[in-house]
């Protein structure tokens, strides 16, 4: 097995990314060493995952707590991290103890804002198994829960003290989440490598889970993210810095809140809002129409929605925009594109101009 290793530098808070067809057994080695120092582990993971795509199925383990919560985005909930917290608690959790999160990206932000919250904070690890959580939300310390209000509203930053990627889950994963993953595998292109979106474009087979390529694809996107969160870790800088990750999150998130949690996974809304973001661009001259037309050839290839799939309020859309994280002394902020492979972070931009792309993609 050859690993790749990623770094995130973070000073103090520094891990790495341990990515190689069966990483899952750098998961379980990580485990036994915490438990061999006396150091309490947990386990949280989802019903459609534990026990029949992973199993920590380990005499070692049999004391360990294993908290399943249920399958799907609305799992992100107040009442699963009272769940979790009050878990760890009844189990004696102290301190030194830390939590595994054994999923998807909603695994990860759930039982990484609970290790964030509970204690006032324990270590954790990321072991995802949807391509989503492994090229993006397994890296980078963002977790959280949604709210009726919005999306990840109530999260903090909070880094895992390592992430095993085992790209061997990625076989039992199905089409519809591995397409959701591509389209945050197409962000890093568009927001910051060209000649990466054009690999992707020009793939002679589109990527899958045993496409040669895949595992390289995933460390590619693991290195852009930690370069990007190394430089801006809680995103606060003013030109752009780790904000630029938001690529069409700013459309995905209202349309996510909008049309209930989970009825558009969070993949196909950022896909369908990469392309608002480009129209938005284009509409402001910063992209050309040949470059739309290019990011929804690639959208379609991956069988990502190019359009609502049935009708939508745009005044509801437009009001759940406003609560995005971006938005300051509030005006909202999109992240728009400068030509493919260059995104920039616009302020200002007018409700009406957001209204119109919404209704673009309305029928
Ligand atoms: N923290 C971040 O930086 C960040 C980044 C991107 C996305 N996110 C969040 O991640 C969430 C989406 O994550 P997701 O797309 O992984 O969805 P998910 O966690 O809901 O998993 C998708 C589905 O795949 C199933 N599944 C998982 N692994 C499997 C496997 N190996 N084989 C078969 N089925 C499997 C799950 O049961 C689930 O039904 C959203 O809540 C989003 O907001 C967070
Ligand atoms: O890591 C980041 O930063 C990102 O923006 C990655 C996004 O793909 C992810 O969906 C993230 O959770 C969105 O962040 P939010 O701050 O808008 O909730
Ligand atoms: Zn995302």
């Amino acid at each position: 097995m050859k690993t790749s290793i990623v770094r995130v530098e973070l000073s103090g808070r520094s891990y790495d990314i341990y990515i190689a067809s069966g990483a899952f057994d750098l998961a379980v080695s990580a485990a036994k060493d915490r438990l061999s120092r006396r150091n309490p582990v947990a386990f949280v993971s989802e019903e459609n995952i534990w026990g029949k795509f992973v199993n920590f199925d380990n005499p070692d383990f049999e004391n360990c707590a294993k908290i399943i919560v249920e399958n799907g985005e609305g799992a992100k909930c107040f009442r699963n991290l009272e769940r979790i917290c009050r878990e760890l608690a009844q189990r004696n959790v102290d301190r030194s103890g830390a939590v595994f999160a054994v999923g998807g990206g909603v695994v990860g932000d759930l039982a990484g804002f609970s290790a964030a919250s509970y204690m006032r904070g324990i270590d954790f690890y990321q072991v995802p198994t949807t391509l989503l959580a492994m090229v993006d939300s397994s890296v980078g310390g963002k977790t959280g829960i949604n709210i009726p209000e919005g999306k990840n509203l109530v999260g903090a930053f909070h880094q895992p003290k390592a992430v095993f990627i085992d790209t061997s889950f990625l076989k039992t994963l199905p089409a519809r989440e591995f397409s959701a993953g591509m389209a945050e595998v197409i962000k890093y292109g568009l927001l910051g490598d060209k000649s990466f979106f054009g690999f992707l474009e020009n793939l002679k087979e589109p990527l899958s889970a045993s496409h040669p390529e895949i595992g390289n694809v995933i460390a590619h996107c693991c290195k852009m993210k930690a370069k990007i969160v190394s430089n801006d870790e809680r995103e606060t800088s003013k030109d752009g810095g780790r904000a630029l990750l938001n690529l069409g999150h700013t459309f995905a998130h209202a349309i996510e809140n909008t049309a209930g949690y989970g009825h558009y996974l969070h993949g196909e809304a950022v896909g369908l809002g990469m392309l608002l973001a480009a129209r938005m661009s284009e509409k402001l001259g910063m992209l050309s129409e040949e470059e739309t037309s290019r990011i929804r050839r690639i959208l379609e290839i991956y069988d990502l929605p190019v359009k609502f799939r049935e009708p939508i309020s745009s005044d509801l859309l437009i009001e759940a925009g406003r609560r995005d994280k971006k938005a300051m002394s509030g005006k909202s902020r999109y992240v728009l594109m400068n030509g493919i492979g260059t995104s920039v972070v616009v302020p200002g931009i007018e409700e009406s101009l957001a209204r119109e792309i919404f209704e673009t993609a309305m029928g």
